[in-house]
Parts: structure tokens; sequence; C-alpha cells
């Protein structure tokens, strides 16, 4: 069995690609970046270290590395003969990953059992997406290329913080991990990966863990940034940026026991235990990773405007997450490139613009003037009077 999986990064390396190891595939990583992949290449194995209460080491070997910038004709190829193929390099850059595919899917012998696709990003359904994408390139050539691929929705959720300058290729990751991928486009023959859980609906699995755990994560993110907390752990020892973050997930908890009728309960026990991931003592986080592209994530159907405008459709409260958002709206991360993005946005546009091209609340949604407000108020801040 054999999987390519773009993105040979920390969520690649540290999670996708450890769960294929571990299911018995040879793995092809896929990356632009020259200096990683010459690494891999020129390496036989790399550790993954999980720590947390029950800390554990893996070694993941049976892997090559190629450069998909340089070598794009021999990662078709790959692709062309694979079992499976994946991605982790974020919502931005499945475009750029797409013609790759796509060209793979022509080239692919109609014999062979179809390829499975599955972005593993943290977006409600990125292999629409990307397939989509796919799609675009294939034009004419979309259904008989297409009919040799399976395409599946996930969600995934392990934290793996960037590594430690002189890391090399281990990482250290948090010791608990969940993969949730939608069965129903395998009409009954899913791929072997015994540690994934195969669900029938994914809309619960990837609204839970996106509402739930990467609200709460980049919530903690942004207020601490105000904080001036210079990690995660940090952040949520400040009093009042973890009631900050308990306010924003007790308030996604009232829309997913709402919307998909989740235990109370339950669903309580689940944010508790993030709380407890986020201040994980053995992983050092920080406010910038956690926060990066702020404009992706205070985008419309992300971690903070998805929730919040359903709340609002339901006449729910949607306070925590709205301070949230302003914190957002403070970040300023001098590596982050959509730090400098949002801020030249706050300068150039009204509130009203930004409110609908950024967040895409249009005027008369519930959520549309107290969103302008936080808008305004952001302004304001940036521009103190005289
Ligand atoms: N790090 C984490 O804790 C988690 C991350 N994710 C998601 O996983 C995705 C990746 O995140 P990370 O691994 O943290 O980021 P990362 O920055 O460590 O890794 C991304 C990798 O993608 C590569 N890349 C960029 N453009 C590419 C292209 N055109 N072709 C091939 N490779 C390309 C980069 O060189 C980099 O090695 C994101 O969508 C993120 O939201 C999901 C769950 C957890
Ligand atoms: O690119 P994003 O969306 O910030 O992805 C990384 C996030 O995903 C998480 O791993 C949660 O699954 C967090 O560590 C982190 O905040």
């Amino acid at each position: 069995m054999k999987a390519v999986h773009f993105g040979a990064g920390n969520i690649g390396r540290g999670f996708v690609g450890l769960i294929l190891h571990d299911a018995g595939y040879e793995l092809v990583f896929a990356d632009v970046n020259a200096e990683l992949i010459d690494a891999l290449a020129a390496s036989t194995s790399y550790d993954v270290h999980a720590v947390g209460e029950n800390s554990s080491s893996r070694t993941v070997t049976n892997y090559r590395a190629l450069n998909s910038g340089t070598d794009e004709d021999v990662v078709v190829a790959e692709i062309a003969t694979a079992d499976i193929v994946t991605t982790a390099v974020g919502p931005n850059i499945l475009k750029f990953v797409a013609p790759v595919i796509a060209r793979a899917l022509q080239a692919r012998d109609a014999s062979l059992p179809p390829l499975t696709v599955m972005a593993c990003e943290n977006a409600i359904n990125a292999t629409d997406v990307l397939k989509g994408e796919i799609e675009g390139r294939l034009g004419d050539d979309s259904a008989g290329a297409l009919g040799r691929a399976v395409f599946a929705n996930t969600a995934v959720d392990r934290i793996v913080p960037n590594q430690e300058p002189g890391h090399g290729l281990d990482v250290t990751v948090e010791d608990f991990f969940e993969w949730a991928i939608e069965e129903t486009p395998f009409e009954g023959a899913p791929p072997v990966i015994p540690a994934a859980h195969f669900v029938p609906d994914l809309a619960p699995y990837i609204e839970r863990k996106l509402f739930t755990v990467n609200t709460g994560h980049a919530t903690v993110a942004y207020h601490g940034w105000v904080e001036g907390a210079t990690t995660l752990a940090d952040a949520l020892s400040v009093p009042s940026v973890f009631a900050e973050v308990k306010a924003v997930l007790e308030e996604t908890k009232a829309l997913l026991v709402a919307k998909h009728e989740f235990d109370p309960a339950t669903q309580e026990a689940y944010l508790e235990k993030n709380l407890v991931r986020f201040a994980n003592p053995y992983l050092t986080d920080t406010p910038e990773r956690v926060g990066r592209q702020p404009l992706r994530k205070i985008s419309r159907h992300e971690r903070f405007i998805g929730p919040a405008a359903e709340l609002a459709e339901r006449g729910l409260p949607t306070d925590a997450l709205l301070r949230a958002v302003a914190a957002a709206l403070r970040f300023d991360a001098p590596a982050d490139p959509q730090s400098a993005e949002l801020a030249g946005l706050l300068d150039t546009l009204t509130p009203e613009e930004f409110t609908v091209q950024v967040t895409g609340i249009e005027p008369g949604h519930p959520l549309h003037d107290r969103l302008l407000a936080t808008v305004r108020a952001a302004v304001a801040f940036r521009t103190p009077e005289e």
C-alpha cells in the first residue's frame, strides 16, 4: 500500500504520516520546502514524541520524499499508482496541489482501484474544496478522471506546535489525537487506517472539533496576545483569559447542543478536556502559531463567525465570541503576513466594508450590527483621538 502526503510539516510528519505509516503504507512526502525535503530524503527514519499524561515515542520509517515544486512529474507518477493521497498544507494552499492530483488522475490506469483523496486541514469540508479545485483543472475531462478517485472529508485533531530549532525531523506532539473520516464515499470499502474513525455523517464531528478545539485554542491565542503572554500555558494562567475561553466554549456548546443534539454533559466534558489540552505543560506552544492567519480565522465559515452567525440566527448569546473577534483584530504578530494584511484592511476599508468583505456578514444578518460595532471599536483603538 502506498500513500502520497502533501505537506511534510508539523501535522504531516507528526500526525498523518505517522498514522499512515502505522497502518502499513509506504509513504511519499511531497513538499515545496527544499531544505525539509532534502533532509527527509537523506534520512531513513524520524521519531514522533507524544507528550502529556501518556507520553510515548514512535519511529516512522519506510518513506521517501519529493519536491513537488521542482519534481512535479515524479509526484504525478507516484500519485497515479498510489492508494491514498492526503494533504496537510493549509486550506489556502489546496488550489496549488490540486493541479498535481488532477494530472495524476488523468494518468491513472482505469483498472486500478480508486485513489482515496483526503484533505486533512482545519476547515469544514476541505476535501470538497480540493475536489472542486481538481474538477476546475480537469475541465472537460473531469468525469472520467474524477471517477478514478474517492473523495472523503475528514476532521483531524492533534496539537502539533512548531518544533524547536535544531529539532531535526523529529516531532513533538500532544498525546491526544482523533481522525474522523466520512465513510459513505467508500461504499462499504474504506481504506485500511485502523487509528481513524469512520463516521456516517462528518458534520457533527467537524463542527464539534472546529468550534470547540479551534475556537477555544484561537481564543487563548488572541486574548493571550493582547495580554502579552508568550506561551499558550502562560496565556491560560491569566484568569481573565481563562474566563474568556470558558465563556466562548459555553457559547459554542449551546450551538452544538441545539444543532447536533449533543448531550450537554458530554459536550461540557469535551470542552473541559480541551481546556486541559490547551494548557499541556509538556508542550511549548505560542500565541503566534495558534493565532496565525487571523483573516482566515475570522472568515465567514470559520471558528468565530461560523458559530456566532448561527447562534445569532437562533437568538442565542454571542458576546464572548465577539470579544474574541475583537482580540483577533488586535493580533499583530510580525512574522505572520496576514497580521499586516489585517491591519492594512482595518486602516483602509470602512468598518462597514471590512465587516462584509472580511467576515462575510451582510447588513440585515442578526449578527451584523454587533459585529460592526466590534470592528468600529478596533478601528478606533488603532486611531486614538489626538
Ligand atoms: N499543527 C496542528 O496542530 C494542526 C494543524 N492542522 C492543519 O494542518 C494543516 C497544516 O498545518 P501544520 O502542519 O501545522 O503547518 P506547517 O506549516 O507545519 O506545514 C505545512 C507544510 O506544507 C508545505 N507546503 C506549503 N505549500 C505547499 C505546496 N504547494 N505543496 C506541498 N507542500 C506545501 C509547507 O512547506 C509545510 O512544510 C493546516 O491546514 C492546519 O490547519 C490540523 C490540526 C492540527
Ligand atoms: O492552521 P490552524 O487552523 O491554526 O491549525 C492549527 C490548529 O489546529 C490545532 O491543532 C487543533 O487541532 C491547534 O493546535 C491549532 O490551533
